[in-house]
Parts: structure tokens; sequence; C-alpha cells
């Protein structure tokens, strides 16, 4: 019977026993070469192993029949000899390996196996897919988004390089190459529920920003909650409406209504300051419904249900290749388009914290409107918003206008007069001084606790989304706890920068990211307010945050707030904040974090 020590040819080592377990393929030689050990010198780099783990393989391919290489041995290599080649019926495991250091990025590679046989060949080949098709959770449908112009053009090459494994892996791709800013959101956001349905997840080939488009499109008009909670004396809209599920303990809470929810799409509307408008679920310019299956009904009518956030089967993913990439970069430890692509084929799952960004007013005397948005690794004001609003001026420049604009916007050394209300976090362990230091500016420089890093089965994240498994009905866990403990903390004064990070914001620049000790899915935001402080006390800042393991928080002039929520007021009439990296104005905002409201093809970052 297959799979009881059967005698296949394994390409590089020779006759191999066979042996199937219950979560992978183990393989002995019958002749190992005394002289070497044929583990190591069958292919170099990367080192294979005699195990094969379901989970690793994501592929399995019937050949034709052809040549496969004998034991390969020290002798062979070093001498630079060939080694025998056989003609045989062939099939082949594709595996994921990584070498021992870490971080380290994903390496596809192949076991050629092969047999006199074609019978034996094509009925290995489906047990093993069986095996691999039992690894639930992998993705058979994607809609992926290419901007070809992300990150110096990089966007289309890399897709082309990752192609091949998707097909190798058998995962339908429907591709669309972005034209415009704002059409992966157009496209996202006037899908019906039934046409996104069809999907597995939605993948962005390029940077944070593509990835904020698609985010924006999904949960505008899916994701139902409530407005971020804001303190006392900020009620807005809706002062007599009261959430469901929410106790009324002093804080306004107001449920957006159909009417009230705009959108700001980012990447679009922000330079004229105009509100998206809101499409029609029945529009689909992209996708019409007869290009994804010619015997899908309209889709007005039908009786499939709504799809809300969250969810626990639609994946985001991301195919790095913009100018920073912190979201890849934070989530998977790596800034690598094969290693983002095998964890997508592979199925890799894991929640995501997301802030839900509610601007009431663009400028001081802007008409009150709310307008609802979605970041999914930072939005910041001052220092942060203008290096966005200057660097568009400098987009001939490509990535390095970041720098460039960072730069003059340093030197400017701007601060901005504003008000800032967070909901403070008693439970165990806040970041912050005590709030009647923060609110007299006295902050004193104290020892922070032992960071907890966010990894690979991070704990912290395990936890808080086991507890948040809620339906999409329930009240929010996250939002619960506010209405439970809701004590706001003003800090007011004159700020070179306000900025909320939901996840570390790791990139090339600040290898620990913003906030290395954030979570990925643990439902707190990290507020950090720089009050205005001498240039060069801001320099020292700032460059702490290109040194691994330093500490940029520590300084006086810094306040750190792990929190839920938090609202911003500022009198400035051209305020702009920067929410994923881009410009969205606003003079006026309540945050809040959602706990787990999205995930990811990723695993956790391997740092
Ligand atoms: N074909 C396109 N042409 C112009 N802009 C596009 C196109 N496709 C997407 N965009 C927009 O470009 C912006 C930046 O995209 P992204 O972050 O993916 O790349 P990036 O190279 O990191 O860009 P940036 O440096 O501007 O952040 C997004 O707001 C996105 O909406």
């Amino acid at each position: 019977m297959q799979g009881d020590g059967e005698v296949l040819f394994l390409g590089g080592v020779g006759e191999v026993a066979v042996t199937l377990g219950n979560d992978g393929l183990s393989f002995q030689p019958l002749h190992p070469e005394p002289s070497s050990s044929c583990w190591t010198s069958i292919i170099l780099p990367p080192k294979l192993e005699n195990r094969i783990r379901f989970s690793d393989v994501y592929a399995v391919e019937l050949l034709d029949e052809g040549p496969v290489c004998g034991p390969w041995n020290t002798r062979t290599v070093v001498q630079g000899k060939k080694s025998t080649e056989m003609q045989m019926h062939r099939f082949a495991v594709h595996v994921v390996t990584r070498s021992r250091k870490h971080p380290s990025p994903w390496i596809p590679c192949e076991y050629l196996f092969g047999h006199k046989n074609s019978e034996t060949c094509k009925s290995w080949v489906e047990l093993l897919s069986a095996c691999t098709d039992g690894e639930h959770d992998r993705p058979k449908n994607l809609l992926v988004f290419v901007h070809p112009l992300c990150g110096k053009g990089r966007g289309r090459k890399n897709w082309e390089v990752v192609v091949p494994l998707f097909d190798r892996a058998k995962v339908n791709t429907k591709v669309i190459t972005t034209e415009r800013a704002g059409h992966a959101y157009d496209t996202i956001a006037s899908l019906s529920d039934k046409e996104l349905k069809k999907f597995d997840g939605v993948v962005a080939v390029g940077g944070d920003g593509l990835f904020n488009e698609i985010l924006n499109g999904l949960l505008r008009s899916r994701h139902k909650t409530s407005y971020p909670p804001t303190p006392e004396g900020f009620r807005y809209v809706g002062s007599n409406e009261t959430c469901q599920g929410y106790r009324n303990d002093g804080l306004s809470n107001s449920m957006p209504t159909s009417n009230t929810v705009n959108v700001m799409l980012p990447g679009s509307s922000n330079k004229s300051g105009d509100h998206e408008p809101l499409l029609s679920t029945a529009q689909s310019p992209e996708l019409g419904t007869s290009s994804l299956n010619p015997n899908t009904e309209p889709s007005s009518g039908d009786q499939v249900p709504l799809v809300s956030f969250p969810n626990d089967w639609f994946r985001l993913g991301i195919i790095p290749s913009g100018s920073t990439d912190a979201i890849v970069l934070s989530t998977t430890g790596e800034r690598d388009p094969v290693t983002s692509a095998l964890l997508i084929i592979l199925g890799r799952r894991m929640s995501l914290d997301i802030a839900q960004v509610v601007r009431w007013k663009s400028s001081p005397s802007a008409e009150i409107l709310p307008t609802v948005c979605y970041a999914a690794s930072f939005a910041g004001y001052g220092f942060y918003g203008e290096v966005i609003r200057e660097s568009e001026n400098f987009r001939w420049m490509g990535p390095a206008r970041y720098d460039f604009s960072g730069t003059m916007v340093f030197l400017k050394h701007r601060s901005y007069e504003a008000k800032v209300a967070f909901l403070e976090n008693r439970s165990a362990d806040s970041l912050t001084a005590s709030a009647e230091n923060v609110a007299n500016g006295v902050q004193p420089r104290q020892k922070r606790p032992r960071k907890t890093i966010c990894r690979t089965s991070c704990s912290v994240c395990k936890e808080t989304s086991a507890a948040g498994q809620n339906s999409a009905d329930d009240v929010p866990d996250s939002s619960r706890a506010i209405c439970e403990n809701p004590k706001w903390v003003w800090s007011k004064g004159r700020f070179l920068s306000v900025g909320a990070a939901v996840i570390s914001c790791r990139n090339e620049r600040a290898p620990d990211g913003l906030v290395a000790e954030a979570h990925l899915s643990d439902g707190f935001l990290h507020l950090l307010l720089i009050r205005d402080c001498p240039l060069p006390l801001y320099l020292w800042h700032l460059t702490q945050f290109t040194k691994k393991g330093s500490d940029p928080l520590t300084f006086k002039f810094v306040e750190h707030h792990k929190t839920k929520a938090f609202t911003f007021i500022s009198p400035h009439d051209e305020s702009v904040w920067n929410l994923d990296g881009e410009l969205f104005q606003a003079s006026e905002v309540s945050v809040q974090a959602c706990r787990g409201l999205v995930s990811l093809f990723a695993s956790g970052p391997e740092v």
C-alpha cells in the first residue's frame, strides 16, 4: 500500500522508502552514501530535510516522463562531476523552506520524485494533493490589484515574479491593473456581496496606499459599528442617539447611518477635499457579474447573506512593492514578494486591528459632516501630515521624496496647537505618566515596562482574538470595555506631531517601527504626542527610530499612551493627517481601534 515504505526515486538522493504520516511525508535513503550526508548535499542551498510537512507543501505536480538525477555526494560536488540521470515518470512536491537565521525570507524549493510506473506517480500526486487540500484555509480564488507604478514601477515586476507560484498552486487569480488612484477602491466598493463572496480574499500588489484603498473599499459599507466614543462636550451628532449595547456612561456614542457616513478615499479625494460619493452596489465597473461566472444571476434581490466585518473567511494579502511597505514589514517581518505570495498560497491567517477614523470637520470653519475612513498602520498629524503634503510636490523624485520633504518639514520645526483626549487604559501595562503629570506637561522620564514584542503566534494577540470571536452584530469587545471604564484624559498644548500607531509600523528607516511593542491584534492604539521642544532634542528623538533596540519614546516631551480611542481638535485651517501614508484633511477627528477587524494572509513577524 502507498505510504507504507514504498520505494520511489528522489532526485539528488536515489532510492528512498517513503512513509506517509498524519501531517507529512518522510523518507529514508535505501543506499546512504557513507562519505557524505545526502541531505546536506542534495541541494546546496537550500538544505532539504528528509521530512515534508503538508503545511509546507504549496503544490504537487504530475510531470512528464524525464530525467531524475542520481545521488549527489561530496565527490561529485567537489570534483564537479555530473551525477547520473535516470529517465522515469515523475512528480514534484513543491514546499517552502527557510534558513535558520531570523528574519529570513521563505524560499520555494522542489522535491523531484520518480518511478518507472506512471500510475504510481499519478496515485502519489492524487494522495498528496488530497492531503494538502485537507490543509484547510488555503485560498482558491483571489482578486488581485496590481499598482504598476508603485515603488518605482516594482508592482508589475513583482507580480510577474510570483505569478508562477500561484499558477503552480492552482490558485485562480482575477487580476486588475490599476489605472489611477481610487481605481481599486471604486472596484471593491462597488462589488456586490455575491461577487465578493466568490473570492477568498483580495491581494494588493503595491504599497500601503493601495492596501489602504482596498481596506476602505471593503469596510466602508460592510463594517457596522458605532462611531468612536468621544469625551463629554464633543457631541456633534446624534446626541440623543444611543448605541445598542452601549451604556451611556458619559461617553457620547452615535451610530452612523447610511445617510450620514461618507468615506474619504485617501488616494484621490483628499487632494480636492471632496467626499467620495457613495457608490451603488449594483455598479461593478471592472468585474461585471458575467466576467466572473456566466451562470451568476444579477445581484439585486439575491439571498446571499451580507458580507460584514469582522468575519472568519475573507482575507487580505499584500505583495510588497511600495515605497515603505510598513504593513508587510510589521506583519511578516520580511519585505519579500515571494515570502508574501507563499504566505497567501499556504493560507496563513492572522487578525489585524484597524483604526476607524471619523473626521467631524475638515477645517474649523467647515460644516460638521462625519466622514469615516480606516487605517491599518498609522494616523499622524503635524510633522507626519506635513511630510506627506510636502512630498506631493516632489513626486518626480520617487520614494526619495519622503526623505527630502521630511528634512524640509523638520527644518521648519513647526508646532501645532491642539487638544487631544484619550481613553485611559487602566488595565495592566499603561505606558503613560499619570494623568495629572500629563496634563501639567511635566511627565518625568521614567523607566518603561519591558516590551513584549508581537511575533508569530503572539500570545497577547491570540488571547485577545480568542476572546473576540463575537458575531458581527455583537458590540465589539473593545467598545464594551471602553464603556465600562470611560475615563478621558486631556492633553492640550503645542505639538510637533500627534500620531496613532495601530501596529509597530516597522520600515527600513525604523527597524523596530514607531512603536516596537505595538501588537497586531490586541485592540489598542499607541498614541504618540510629541510636544514642542528644541530642534536638537527633536532630532535626537527622531534619530532614535533609526537604531534597533533604542527607545525613542522615553523623552520628556514625548507622551506615549496605549489607548482604545482618542479625539483630536485643532484650530488650524490647514490641518492635514497622514493615514497609512495618504493625505487626509481634518481638523477634528475621533479614532478608535477595531480589534481584529480584518484578517491577513500572514502569520506575524518572525523577528
Ligand atoms: N495606476 C495608478 N496610477 C497612479 N496612482 C495609483 C495607481 N494605482 C494606485 N494608485 C495610488 O497610488 C497611491 C500610492 O500607492 P502605493 O502606496 O501602493 O505605492 P507607493 O509606491 O508606496 O506610493 P507612495 O510612495 O505614493 O506611497 C495610492 O493612493 C494608490 O491609490
